[in-house]
């Protein structure tokens, strides 16, 4: 089954999180299962924070990316809308909370299962659960927001 993220127009397919044209990044990939989404990852070696377990930031940009994808998905689903139709909805992060239950073990494959709980206009609130072993370590919530369409239209002043 296709996942979200293979249906990002390839102008938004450069994220750390979920592009697929970022060799550098998780690249990661959800689908819908029931209601709720679902992304597997497998954490590397050098994702660890302290031996045996990993790093907090992979785990909050891993819900970061599955969130954002949810919110998309959720509102091609709510308008009936395919994955690859258009105009695109793309979502960017306003707000990310993270609560770290447990350490998280390093191996072995990570589940990330989540679901939308409020659309409203451009913002869709999600909520995650991210799983080691079958136990919930950390559980999050995200805010995302339907991008503007000048997100990214300055470019950055060069550097001196
Ligand atoms: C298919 C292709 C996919 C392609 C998608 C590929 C991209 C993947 C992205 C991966 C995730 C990232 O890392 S994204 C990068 C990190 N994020 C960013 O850089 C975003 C920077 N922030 C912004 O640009 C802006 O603040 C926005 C866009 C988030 C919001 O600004 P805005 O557009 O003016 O929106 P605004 O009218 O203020 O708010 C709209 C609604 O959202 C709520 N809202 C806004 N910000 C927040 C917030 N921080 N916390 C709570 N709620 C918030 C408001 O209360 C309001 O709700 P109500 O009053 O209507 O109820």
């Amino acid at each position: 089954m296709d996942a979200f993220q293979d249906h990002y127009p390839d102008a938004v397919a450069h994220c750390f999180g979920c592009g697929r044209l970022n060799a550098h990044g998780h690249q990661i990939k959800t689908v819908w299962n029931g209601d709720e989404t679902v992304t597997r990852f497998t954490p590397e070696p050098y994702h660890t924070a302290i031996p045996g377990f990993v790093y907090g930031g992979l785990v909050a940009s891993l819900i970061d990316c599955h969130s954002t994808a949810t919110a998309a998905a959720a509102m091609y689903r709510q308008d009936g809308r395919g994955l690859d139709t258009l105009p695109p909805f793309r979502f960017v992060t306003g707000s990310l909370h993270v609560d770290y239950l447990k350490p998280t073990p390093i191996d072995g494959a990570l589940e990330i299962r989540g679901r939308a709980v409020e659309i409203k206009g451009r913002k869709v609130v999600v909520e995650t659960e991210l799983r080691a072993g079958g136990v919930v370590t950390a559980r999050g919530t995200v805010v995302a927001v339907q991008m503007p369409a000048d997100f990214g239209a300055a470019p950055p002043a060069p550097h001196r």
